[in-house]
């Protein structure tokens, strides 16, 4: 029988029923739910029900798992937190008792008459506090990536991995607006991505149906379009453009919010996915990258730090010493890679000759 056949069916439905949450929260948000966080980060009221409703599913499921979220509940927890707390406990429950549908499991705690109090939920999003560690099993939970593109109504992504002694092994994507067929942007959207350690990856429609085998097919560097972030904040643009211009690549890139980046290249857009940091300072969070990185290994992609290092899970809830994030199909990440080195080199060159 194949690895984590449990965790995979847990992983697609629960992601399917947070992203009908987030998706239902976008039509009926009003100003004053969003809150802004201490590094300056939006978080909204669908956030916050979506990590209650994943959290709260997998400690029925998986009790004696680990949690690493983004979100915690402790500004919920002061008085002048009630109007947002008590939304998202009616947001969470709204999800929480929803029908069940094919592959979802009554002993989740979901469906008709399962509602939960208030103290239980706000628990459930501090079940996702673990600081990360080295061993054993640990899920990495990313409610809404991309909250930015999630409140201009573009591209945002539900986030869910397993990681087993620091490795990633399953990741689960939802990206409730991307476009089913890329070649119809304007057709049907909604797609889940699914991929297991040594099992391919797959995208199934919002249903959680109809999954089909995806890849990143073999091109040239010249045939690349990158992929990066829209905040120019999040990752260097001038970088990448020096980078492009390395490789000879003639085609614009393309900026999207979240690991949407990581379902589009593993299905096959853009060719690479480069992320540099603007600045001295930010680490990456592992639920940013975990399940975008099972998802393009498994499609036949590499994912790497801009120095060719393996991205490492086991440092906690950040990625450490990692620096930068270059992901790319086979035939293009080692070019990729050197590309990215000799613009660094350029780049260090400059700073020492303007502080002579
Ligand atoms: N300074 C800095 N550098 C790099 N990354 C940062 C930085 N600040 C925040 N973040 C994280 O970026 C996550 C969103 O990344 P995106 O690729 O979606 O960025 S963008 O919205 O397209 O600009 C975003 O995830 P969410 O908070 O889940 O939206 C943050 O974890
Ligand atoms: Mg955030
Ligand atoms: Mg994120
Ligand atoms: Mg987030």
């Amino acid at each position: 029988m194949s690895q984590y056949t449990a965790e995979r069916k847990f992983g697609l439905a629960a992601v399917r029923r947070a992203c009908a949450l987030t998706d239902s929260v976008f039509n009926k948000l009003v100003k004053n739910e969003t809150l802004v966080k201490g590094d300056k980060s939006p978080v909204t009221v669908g956030d916050y029900a979506a990590q209650a409703l994943v959290c709260s599913m997998l400690q029925r499921a998986f009790p004696d798992d680990l949690v690493v979220g983004e979100e915690d509940a402790a500004d919920l927890r002061e008085e002048s937190g009630r109007g947002m707390r008590e939304r998202i406990i009616e947001l969470a429950n709204e999800a929480i008792v929803s029908p069940l549908k094919d592959g979802d499991d009554p002993a989740w705690g979901v469906g008709p008459g399962a509602e939960q109090d208030a103290a239980s939920l706000l628990d459930a999003i501090d079940r996702g506090n673990h600081e990360g560690g080295k061993t054993g099993r640990m899920w990495t939970l990313d409610p809404i990536d991309g909250t930015k593109g999630f409140l201009r109504g573009e591209q945002y992504a539900v986030c869910l991995s397993l990681i087993v002694d620091a490795k990633p092994v399953l990741g689960v994507i939802g990206c409730p607006n991307l476009p089913v067929d890329p070649s119809k942007p304007d057709g049907a959207k909604g797609c889940i991505f699914v991929a297991t350690k040594g099992q391919g990856a797959y995208q199934y429609d919002h249903e959680g149906l109809s999954p089909k085998s995806i890849s990143i097919p073999h091109i040239s560097t010249a045939d690349i379009s990158f992929l990066e972030s829209v905040e120019a904040a999040h990752s260097s643009h001038g970088f990448n453009a020096r980078v492009a211009e390395q490789l000879k690549v003639c085609k614009s890139p393309v900026r999207m919010d979240s690991q949407a980046k990581y379902c589009c290249l593993a299905r096959g857009e853009g060719g690479a996915y480069l992320r540099m940091p603007t600045g001295v300072g930010y680490r990456e969070k592992i639920w940013d990258h975990a399940s975008g990185q099972v998802l393009v290994e498994e499609s036949g992609g590499v994912v790497s730090d801009s120095r060719g290092q393996s991205l490492d899970f086991g440092l906690g809830r950040t990625l450490g010493e990692n620096f930068g994030i270059i992901a790319a199909g086979k035939s293009v990440h080692s070019h990729v890679l050197e590309a990215v080195q000799t613009a660094r080199a350029e780049e260090d060159d400059n700073k020492a000759k303007a502080h002579a």
